[in-house]
């Protein structure tokens, strides 16, 4: 998929909020937006997933499943959580019963099921956005987008985020995500895109500073206890630069 020039703007006579902005999105990529409050990352988002218009440029070659995963799932619908969710497979042809498999195991890998009949005006921020999650993972995108994925999720719902975008990148999907709290570590190997005043700079990764105060610790975990330990390291203040398998 490629954005070729883009501009972008929300109102005929708003200032352009994406200016001339040119990209590819490859199969198999995840790609983190950096940038300030405002700077244009959620509008790029929101053009790659097709739900902004372009004012100027083209988009080429977007993939037939796009999943969006809103900042802000809009809980003000008058369903349960499993209604809500059948409703959603059912607009994207899933067959009855792929759709209940479907929604169990996302409803089991994300400590949803005990929520299934709760209305969705209901439920927390993070609860909602557990749902807001899943909608778009229903049916398998092939571009996934999602605006601050970690925002609001329980620990353990955090930590499968990695698992869930390699997932589908190993499948030939894409994953373009923003991530204002450093979480995007986590993801292995990802391109990054800076957005600075609605223009875009792809960046290299940014290079480890060396830094005589400080050191890295490597340290080996149990499997099931991944999300737990790196989450008790950040609440104590630590900067956890990733996890990986032990080999
Ligand atoms: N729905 C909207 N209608 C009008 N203007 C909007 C809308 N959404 C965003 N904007 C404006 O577009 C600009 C870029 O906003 P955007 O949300 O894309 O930035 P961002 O980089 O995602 O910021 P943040 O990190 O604060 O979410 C801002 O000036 C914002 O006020």
């Amino acid at each position: 998929m490629r954005l070729e020039g883009v501009f972008a703007r929300y109102g005929r006579r708003d200032a352009w909020v994406l200016q001339n902005v040119d990209g590819e999105v490859r199969q198999g990529d995840t790609i983190v937006i950096t940038g300030r409050n405002g700077a244009g990352k959620s509008t790029l988002l929101r053009v790659l997933a097709g739900l902004l218009p372009v004012g100027r440029g083209k988009v080429r070659d977007r993939p037939d499943i796009v999943g969006w995963v809103p900042e802000r799932f809009p809980t003000a619908q008058p369903f349960a959580v499993l209604a809500y969710l059948q409703g959603i497979a059912r607009v994207q042809g899933l067959s009855q019963s792929l759709a209940q498999k479907t929604i169990d195991a996302w409803g089991e890998r994300f400590f949803l099921t005990p929520f299934f009949a709760t209305p969705l005006e209901e439920l927390s921020k993070g609860t909602a956005r557990k749902v807001g999650l899943i909608q778009a993972l229903l049916n398998p995108p092939q571009l996934l987008v999602m605006d601050e994925p970690w925002e609001g999720l329980d620990a353990q719902s955090q930590a499968e985020l990695p698992a869930v975008v390699e997932e589908l990148t190993k499948n030939g999907g894409s994953c373009v995500l923003t991530d204002h709290r450093g979480r995007a570590a986590d993801l292995g190997d990802v391109r990054h895109w800076q957005v600075h005043q609605g223009v875009l700079k792809e960046e290299d990764a940014p290079a480890p500073q060396e830094d005589a105060e400080h050191h890295v610790i490597e340290i080996v975990v149990r499997t099931d206890e991944v999300g737990t330990t790196v989450e008790w390291l950040r609440e104590a203040g630590y900067d956890v630069h990733g996890t990986r398998e032990r080999r």
